[in-house]
């Protein structure tokens, strides 16, 4: 396994481009199975999860083809209708070869998604929307199998005690494109990524109405054809960049973004007094140089366009640094704060109350051996060190390459050291089982 070892304090500057959207790359990929034609998809980061589910679909009997970096080819004549543990338990996003499984064959077997450090993920949104469908639903042994013959349009409403579930509705969209009648949705996630995965739906034949709103009106078809799509540029990774420039005191150019998708954090970080330029046209945000010190804020995480939790993590290690109290709330995941301990090594100071983080600014952050727990706590985690004084050694940074292509390398280009090394280097004392 490799671990990053961070030697801290090194301004970031200089410009720096996202890849395509994770989240929006896999249910992608799974809607890729509603036709027999050849997709052609554009953008793909170059991530494990992204291979997991490349895995998963020719396993299910589709041909899947890298034909470059970021390109490829997915044509699925054949399709078998059950996904095995072995294969979904790697990743959570897995779950959403339901939708299109039952669409396409009118079946699916898929084995309920592995337990996340994060939380709780249950699906029993995704559970009811299929009913509501007309599915027949048993889950045994750990599956998920599904009848639909009786697939039909309806009436559904998603919202759960978190708000809208985005794979749900990705999960309900990708059922009903293929389902006879018309199908309602409210309360449906409105997260850009939805968006994307609808908008390559429309470009295979489907009928969706109200894209991008929360009530999506879908009138069922009775084929998809093939498509070439470009998956949109990651929020979620520019924010992170943003937030280490941030951190840093340095001005980074994040390229190939859209402003429009990222307005919560914008504001967040105006409200910190973390300038911002931002350039739509270009697709550019920079985040201005600011000797100065950083002011505490208040986060809640909500559904889009609230504060997504995916960049709750980073923003916690920025306050982290920042003088004063900072008050972080989680809405989506109550426990997603597995992030904090690490950081408490490294000096911060973070109390919690229930899912709320109270983080008292500190002067200065230390290096310390980290473990890294899920994808953004990683993420956290590598902030923090670049503006620690001294090396931090970060374990377990395979959560990190799920979701960041060659994160490492962007950074180090922008001025960071970051070395990505076997663990067998790390120091003896460090070994986890020293
Ligand atoms: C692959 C992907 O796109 N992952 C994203 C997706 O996850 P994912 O789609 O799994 O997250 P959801 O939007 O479904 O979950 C939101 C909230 O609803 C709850 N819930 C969800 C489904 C359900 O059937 N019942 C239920 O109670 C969840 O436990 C959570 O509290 O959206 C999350 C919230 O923006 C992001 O953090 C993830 O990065
Ligand atoms: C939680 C995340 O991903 P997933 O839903 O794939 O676990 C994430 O991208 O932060």
């Amino acid at each position: 396994m490799d671990v990053f070892q961070i030697e801290g304090g090194h301004t970031l500057n200089g410009s720096v481009s996202v890849g395509g959207a994770k989240n929006a790359a896999l249910p992608i990929f799974a809607a890729t199975l509603l036709t027999g034609e050849t997709c052609r998809i554009e953008a793909v980061p170059d991530l494990t999860d992204i291979r997991f589910m490349a895995k998963i679909l020719r396993y299910l009997g589709a041909r899947v083809d890298q034909t470059g970096p970021h390109s490829w080819e997915i044509e699925a004549k054949e399709v078998h209708h059950r996904a095995p543990y072995e294969l979904v338990r790697q990743m959570r996003a897995s779950v959403c070869l339901l939708g299109p499984l039952v669409g396409r064959l009118r079946r699916a077997e898929v084995s309920l998604p592995g337990g996340c450090v994060i939380g709780p993920r249950p699906i029993d949104l995704h559970l009811k929307g299929l009913s509501r469908l007309g599915c027949t639903i048993d889950v045994r042994n750990g599956y998920v199998e599904v009848d639909g013959s009786g697939l039909r349009g309806d009436y559904l409403y998603l919202g759960g005690r978190h708000g809208p579930t985005v794979t749900g509705t990705a999960n309900m969209v990708m059922a009903a494109v293929l389902a006879p009648g018309v199908t309602r949705i409210e309360s449906a996630a409105c997260e850009p990524e939805v968006v994307d995965l609808c908008q390559m739906l429309v470009k295979m034949g489907a009928k969706i109405h109200g894209i991008g709103s929360h009530y999506l009106k879908i009138e069922g078809v009775k084929e998809l054809k093939g498509c070439q799509h470009s998956v949109l540029p990651d929020r979620i990774e520019a924010g992170t960049l943003l937030i280490a420039g941030a951190m840093t005191h340095g001005e980074v150019t994040v390229e190939n973004v859209v402003p429009g998708h990222m307005r919560a954090l914008l504001d967040t970080l105006e409200s910190c007094g973390v300038e911002c330029e931002i350039f739509p046209d270009q697709r550019q945000i920079t985040v201005k140089k600011n000797s100065g010190e950083y002011k505490p804020v208040e986060i809640i995480t909500l559904p889009h366009p609230g504060f997504p939790t995916d960049l709750q993590a980073q923003m916690l290690a920025l306050m982290s640094l920042t003088p004063g109290l900072s008050f972080i709330t989680e809405r989506i995941y109550p426990n997603r704060f597995m992030h904090v301990p690490e950081l408490l090594r490294m000096g911060a100071h973070i109390s919690m109350e229930g899912a709320s983080a109270v983080v008292k600014g500190v002067d200065q952050l230390y290096g310390a051996p980290i473990m890294a727990s899920d994808l953004r706590a990683s993420a956290a985690l590598v902030i923090a060190g670049l503006a620690a004084q001294g090396t931090t050694w970060i374990q377990r940074i395979y959560h990190l390459d799920r979701g960041y292509e060659s994160l490492e390398s962007k950074l180090n280009a922008l001025g960071a050291k970051i070395n990505r090394v076997d663990e067998s280097l790390l120091p003896s004392e460090l070994l986890e089982d020293a």
